[in-house]
């Protein structure tokens, strides 16, 4: 009765929402999109896909996997106004020369080389939110700072010197155009705002870049910056920049607000997993790529349950068959990693954060769980964040006991469906407590 099956002009035949659906969603749901879709995945279980404003949503792990297999260019069109649009954001075709470029740096091993870099961070993080009040302490922003510090010394090679309040202009622009803009339709990109912004933007990664590059003429080994910038000169260079700048803080900077927001609710969780730092401690600092598997479970958990990268967008070139599924050229592809990920068909309690769920864990049917994508576009940064989110939240366990007060907001969650990614709505304020050491 509720459901139809559309001919669409482009992609054959998929199911879509007919009108009363779609009627009874919005009464249900308003304007929260990311909750009608996921609705939407439960409701079409059984199709593996659906179509919904011109855009097919897969959620079905072989569909997926072979629209990851078959499908490379990605969100360019949605990219048109946004400071990305220049950046290899979009196609794993495009710029295959800066791709090359960068990859080395992102490696895994080349990542671990540097995790005492990211701890020191972590830790200077800390020893700054100790001078503050305690009472009332904004995660949010200081983890931006930490992050926007992490890119400096770990992918530029140079003081960023933001959890020193130095990159506060630099953080304004950010917010402006990621927050303001795209996830809060605050303002528009036609707005004198945007536009100062993104002016703001350029220039200080110009500033940025030269900096970088003229500290290289003294040094021995070429950084990234300067990879980058044999590889693609200046302009180019630049607008990668930008994007390992946004890329590289708002992800890492989004998650660990949502994860302490997560722990507050479970506070015998948080003291679980600050016996495991406890434990590890001594290790932890003298090597801190120290494997914590309770806090790693936890982070996979939060992953799962929140992705902070909600969907995967692609698109064809030529026309193609996905299963028995055809899609004609330049039809608009979304792989619902939020649905994916919170399937009660896929996972037990799928709703419910089970942060020792992946414990022991070690076989994953690998469509099953995305956070960071996969196939050729796959997350260039995995790596850094991981340690980067490992590292954070051993070293704020290990000084702080957290707590929620009055200025704290429920976890929601606000979509920027340009760049695919979700943000909490309001920066997340707890209360501190120091834990004490002997
Ligand atoms: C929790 C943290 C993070 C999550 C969940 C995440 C997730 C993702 C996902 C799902 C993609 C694939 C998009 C696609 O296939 O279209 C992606 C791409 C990318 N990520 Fe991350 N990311 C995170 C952190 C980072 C960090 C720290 C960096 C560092 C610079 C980074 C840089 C990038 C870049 C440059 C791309 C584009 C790769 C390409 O198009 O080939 N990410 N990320």
């Amino acid at each position: 009765y509720i459901s139809n099956t559309m001919p669409l002009p482009k992609s054959g035949s998929i199911p879509s929402p007919c009108w009363v659906v779609r009627y009874m969603l919005q009464k249900a749901f308003g304007n929260d999109k990311l909750s009608k879709l996921e609705f939407l995945t439960q409701f079409y279980h059984n199709d593996g896909l659906f179509c919904l404003d011109n855009k097919i949503y897969i959620f079905d792990q072989k569909l997926a996997q072979s629209a990851i297999n078959k499908l490379e260019k990605g969100a360019e069109h949605y990219l048109n106004d946004s400071p990305l649009k220049d950046t290899f954001l979009g196609s794993s075709q495009k710029s295959p020369e800066t791709r090359r470029a960068v990859a080395s740096l992102f490696r895994k091993t080349s990542i671990e080389e540097r995790a005492s870099w990211i701890f020191e961070d972590t830790k200077r993080m800390c020893s700054k939110i100790r001078l503050e009040s305690l009472k009332s302490v904004n995660i949010t922003n200081w983890s931006l700072r930490m992050a926007l510090d992490i890119v400096g010394h770990v992918l530029f090679e140079i003081d960023l010197n933001a959890l020193d309040g130095k990159q506060d202009d630099l953080l304004e622009c950010m917010v402006t155009i990621l927050h303001k803009c795209y996830a809060l339709n605050e303002i528009s990109v036609e707005s004198e705002e945007f536009k100062r912004a993104n002016e703001s933007l350029d220039r200080i990664t110009s500033n940025i870049l030269q900096e970088a590059l003229e500290k290289e003429n003294t040094a021995l080994q070429k950084s990234l910056v300067v990879q980058l910038y044999e590889a693609c000169g200046f302009e180019t260079a630049k607008d990668n920049m930008k994007l390992f700048l946004m890329a590289g803080t708002e992800t890492t900077a989004s998650s660990i607000p949502v994860i302490f927001s997560l722990l507050n609710d479970f506070p015998d969780i948080q003291q679980e997993l600050r016996d495991e730092v406890e434990n590890r401690w001594t290790e932890i600092l003298t090597e801190p790529t120290t494997s914590l598997p309770k806090i790693e479970s936890m982070m996979k958990e939060v992953l799962r349950l929140y992705p902070i990268a909600p969907f995967i967008s692609r698109q064809n070139n030529v026309p193609v068959n996905l299963g028995n599924i055809y899609l004609d050229q330049h039809s608009d592809v979304i792989i619902f990693t939020w649905g994916i990920h919170r399937s009660p068909y896929h996972w037990k309690d799928s709703k419910v954060f089970k942060p020792f769920r992946f414990l022991g864990m070690e076989s994953l049917q690998s469509n099953m769980y995305i956070p960071f994508g996969a196939g050729s576009r796959v997350c260039i940064g995995q790596h850094l964040a991981w340690i980067e989110l490992r590292l954070v939240i051993a070293n704020l366990l290990h000084e702080f006991r957290f707590s929620k007060n009055p200025a704290t907001s429920d976890l929601k969650f606000v979509v920027d469906w340009v760049h695919a990614v979700v943000h909490p709505d309001k920066d997340m304020i707890f209360s501190l407590e120091n834990v004490e050491h002997d």
